[in-house]
């Protein structure tokens, strides 16, 4: 595995517009400024937590009570759900959502180019190599490829389990999904028709867009903006809030956080988890970008 340039920095110069600082929890987390944007990305779960184009509102929700510790999963940002997504296949005791959203990756380049500042963190797990790539700019861009390092057939989940900041969201639309279907989780996995109406939310929600690989489109009137998921790599989209129950028995998440968070993740699950051959890649790249409405 490719060392950290952490452990010799004095090799590698950083590009001016980012900064190693010590973040929540003392871990280490990059901190972004350019003319066009700021952002934070902490090595714990390679999670990005914060990005704002200039000019406009923070893009992405952390939660006021996030906790920043080895072993738990930072709420909010854009956690990293991989090599499983939700409760581990057999293993009951295993974690939700994989490993690698609950531990340090390992950075290994960073550098400033004409989409903004970039990125790469890596770790490995049951012989499946994943390297993210983030570029902070006028948009924010992720890219999460994963290669099959065995000498056998594998397959795995993922997801990009982006958290977004909302006005409010009993308000917000997203458009993009009409005409699909769902697998919802809050009714025994029953599969739903989505219509030909934009998701609003009106209770708590979670769902499993199957093959789906439109964009998709956040209005938000309240902040009166747009952001705009284009995604590449990826069949699967989990739409959810947890709103007034969940909220209130999550402990690291505010009892009234709800109504300021959705999340729409790019994934791959279930019936969409991807196979690789041996020495096979697959990339997940997720492109976020704000418009005024
Ligand atoms: O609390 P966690 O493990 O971060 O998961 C949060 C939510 O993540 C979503 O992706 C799942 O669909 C929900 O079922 C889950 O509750």
């Amino acid at each position: 595995m490719p060392e950290s340039i952490l452990e010799r920095a004095e090799e590698f110069s950083l590009p001016e517009a980012l900064t190693v600082q010590p973040g929540e929890g003392e871990l280490p987390r990059l901190r972004v400024e350019t003319d066009h944007c700021s952002g934070a990305q902490y090595l714990h779960g390679a999670t990005v937590t914060d990005w704002k184009p200039a000019g406009e509102e923070p893009v992405l929700f952390t939660s006021a009570h996030a906790v920043y510790r080895d072993g738990k999963a930072i709420r909010g940002g854009v956690p990293i759900c991989f090599p499983w997504f939700g409760p581990h296949p057999t293993d009951p005791s295993a974690p939700a959502h994989g490993l690698v959203r609950t531990i340090p990756w390992r950075l290994t380049q960073t550098a400033q180019g004409p989409a903004g500042v970039e990125t790469q963190m890596v770790t490995t797990l049951d012989q499946l190599h994943a390297d993210y790539r983030v570029t902070f700019g006028k948009q924010l861009t992720l890219n999460l490829t994963v290669t099959n390092i065995a000498d056998t057939d594998q397959t795995f989940e993922a997801a990009l389990h982006t958290y977004f900041r909302v006005g409010d969201a009993r308000e917000v639309t997203i458009a993009g999904l009409e005409y699909t279907r769902f697998i919802d989780k809050l009714q025994d996995m029953k599969v739903c028709d989505q219509g030909e109406h934009p998701v609003t939310f009106t209770a708590e929600t979670d769902r499993v867009y199957v093959d789906t690989q439109a964009t998709c489109v956040l209005n938000d009137p309240v902040m009166n903006r747009k952001i705009k998921v284009e995604k590449l790599g990826s069949l699967s989209t989990v739409v959810w809030n947890p709103w007034i129950g969940k909220s209130q028995s999550t402990a690291d998440f505010g009892d009234d956080e709800w109504t300021g968070m959705c999340c729409i993740e790019s994934a791959n699950i279930g019936d969409e988890a991807v196979s690789l051959a041996p020495g096979a890649s697959h990339t997940l790249l997720v492109k976020l970008s704000v418009e005024t409405l």
